[in-house]
């Protein structure tokens, strides 16, 4: 069963159709990557999907169960988000991970060991005590990660979590976000305009286009079979590694 289901959304802004999509899923312990030109509808949808946005009409799905006003509440708390700015608080790198603890109420005892962790995990426990404000982006993008797995979130939306970073800081953080959510069982969606991540980090694809969802499947199934244009168009794009897995697989005698 799927973690999160949309059936027909629509959203409509200012007489506008931004997103119109039939139908979307977001299965158990996969990473999928959310790609599309500027404006194509990803954040939207991202905060659609997070329960920060409510869609103009359709419905949404939590392992089958529909999302409601009553229950969007709870949902919610099953879920994280870290934006393309880390938004961290004028306090203490500790403390900012705590916060989202204390909201949502974990009991107290747990919080410093389960803070820890995170700042273990992520690195970072070197910069605990100190003030966020003079922290590096990477390293404040760190801190923004290790905040929303802390929540032991269900599903985690990533929105270009990486823009901004130097190469060799993203390409470490890339490696170390692979490694934690290849271990754990949560849902992830990512935004990226960075096609190099994609074979490191995502199991399926999804390509957005003018607020429709136009393919999802495993990225080098979307590569070899591109649904339209639009997909031939983007996906020209894809790192090497992804056409050259293909033709690896030819010649071990895969069916690629
Ligand atoms: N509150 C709003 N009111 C009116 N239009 C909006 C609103 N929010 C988003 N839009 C429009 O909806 C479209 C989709 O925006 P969105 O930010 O979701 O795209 P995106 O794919 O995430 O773009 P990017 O890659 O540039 O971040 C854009 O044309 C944007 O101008």
């Amino acid at each position: 069963m799927a973690l999160l289901e949309v059936k027909g959304i629509r959203y409509v802004k200012r007489g506008r159709t931004i997103l119109d999509i039939d139908a979307f899923s977001l299965e158990e312990g996969e990473v999928n990557a959310l790609i599309g030109v500027n404006g194509a509808g990803k954040t939207s949808f991202m905060q659609i999907l997070a329960l920060l946005q409510e869609p103009t009409s359709g419905e949404l799905y939590f392992k089958g169960e529909l999302i409601t006003k009553k229950n969007l509440f709870t949902l919610r708390h099953r879920m994280a988000f870290v934006f393309q700015q880390p938004l961290l608080l004028d306090m203490t790198v500790r403390q900012n991970i705590e916060t989202g603890l204390r909201i949502r109420k974990v009991p107290k005892k747990y919080i410093h060991q389960r803070v820890n962790i995170w700042l273990e995990k992520l690195g970072i426990n070197h910069l605990a005590n100190g003030p966020v404000r003079f922290l590096s982006g990477g390293e404040a993008q760190r801190v923004s990660i290790a905040r929303a797995l802390a929540l032991e979130p269900e599903i985690l939306f990533l929105d270009e979590p990486f823009t901004g970073l130097d190469s060799p800081t993203r390409g470490q953080l890339l490696f170390d976000l692979v490694k934690l959510l290849h271990g754990t069982k949560i849902a992830t969606l990512f935004v990226t305009h960075d096609y190099a991540e994609i074979p490191h980090l995502a199991h399926r694809l999804s390509v957005m286009d003018q607020g429709r969802i136009v393919q999802t499947g495993m990225p080098r199934e979307v590569y070899d079979t591109p649904k339209n244009q639009t997909v031939v168009q983007l996906l020209q794009w894809l790192p090497i590694d992804i056409k050259n897995e293909r033709k690896l697989m030819k010649c071990e005698g895969g069916s690629a």
